[in-house]
């Protein structure tokens, strides 16, 4: 076996002294086998604690995605393996907070997605495209984003979107025929677009254009809150969560998506009653 063989072996089979001894001695611990798949995702997936946080420590990576998409978290997930799970997940979250410090210190004034919010996007049918051809959102996450409108519209009838896009969860949300509807939105191309659709002419839209944190003195409380916005980070979506309790009314809805990074469970799909 020769040493790559051997890292995956041990890997598998929970051998942490082994690992280290490779490790030592230089062997790759970001390495993908025929399958596609890390040492870190099968460690994972055999609940493997010890390994876990020895090739995490040594720089494995924990938000490589398998061939299916599936994280290292997502297989500890998978398999029941909830402590290697959240060794993970705290891995992930330490990560979020540390590149949201730099990606802060980096910017001008404080704004992490300021880069994107200056820089022009580009609009086709099925997607929204940001300046380094990187997608803000596309046509694919539609389901998902008609199932955060189903949740959030069962709160009430004063409906609250961080983040227009590409209007997906607008136009679900406008299914409920809310009374009223606020959407917030901070790139000017994307305001234009929304106006030049038509969004500023409806009766029960009120369009917010700015950064959701700077418009916060022009909000009211909701009954069902729905957040998506791009470029942002951990913290940012944390922060906004300590405004919600003045944000939600009593009883209100409130779901966000977001895809921070693959092992965090968190990423879409939530919805919270407050
Ligand atoms: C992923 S898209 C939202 C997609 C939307 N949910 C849909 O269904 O089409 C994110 C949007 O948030 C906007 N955005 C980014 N940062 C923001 C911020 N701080 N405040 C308000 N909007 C922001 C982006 O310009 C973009 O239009």
């Amino acid at each position: 076996m020769d040493e790559c063989e051997q890292l995956f072996a041990a890997a598998r089979g929970g051998d942490a002294d082994k690992l280290r001894a490779l490790i030592d001695s230089g062997v790759d611990v970001s390495l993908f086998d025929g399958e596609g798949l890390t040492p870190l995702m099968h460690a994972a997936k055999h609940g493997h604690a010890e390994v876990v946080k020895t090739l995490l420590e040594h720089g494995a990576p924990w938000n490589a995605l398998s061939p299916s998409n599936l994280s290292a978290g997502d297989f500890a997930l998978e398999a029941g393996h909830q402590e290697v799970f959240q060794i993970l997940l705290n891995a992930g979250i330490q990560a979020e907070l540390v590149l949201g410090t730099i990606a802060r210190k980096e910017s001008k004034n404080g704004v992490c997605n300021g880069d994107y919010l200056e820089d022009r996007v580009s609009f086709s049918e099925d997607k929204v495209m940001d300046a380094e051809s990187k997608a803000v959102m596309m046509a694919w996450e539609k389901p998902l984003m008609e199932a955060h409108a189903k949740a959030v519209c069962m709160g009430g009838s004063h409906i609250l979107n961080v983040g227009f896009g590409m209007g997906i969860v607008d136009t679900a949300i406008q299914q409920y025929s809310p009374t009223m509807h606020t959407i917030i939105e901070a790139h000017p191309d994307v305001y234009k677009r929304m106006i030049e659709t038509g969004w500023g002419d409806k009766n029960n839209v009120k369009i917010i254009f700015g950064r959701w944190q700077d418009v916060l003195p022009q909000l009211e409380s909701y009954d069902g809150i729905f957040f998506d916005t791009y470029g942002e980070y951990y913290e940012d979506l944390r922060d906004f969560h300590h405004h919600l309790p003045k944000l939600l009314k009593p009883g209100g809805i409130y779901s966000f998506f977001n895809g921070l990074c693959g092992d965090i469970q968190t990423q879409g799909d939530r919805s919270y009653e407050v």
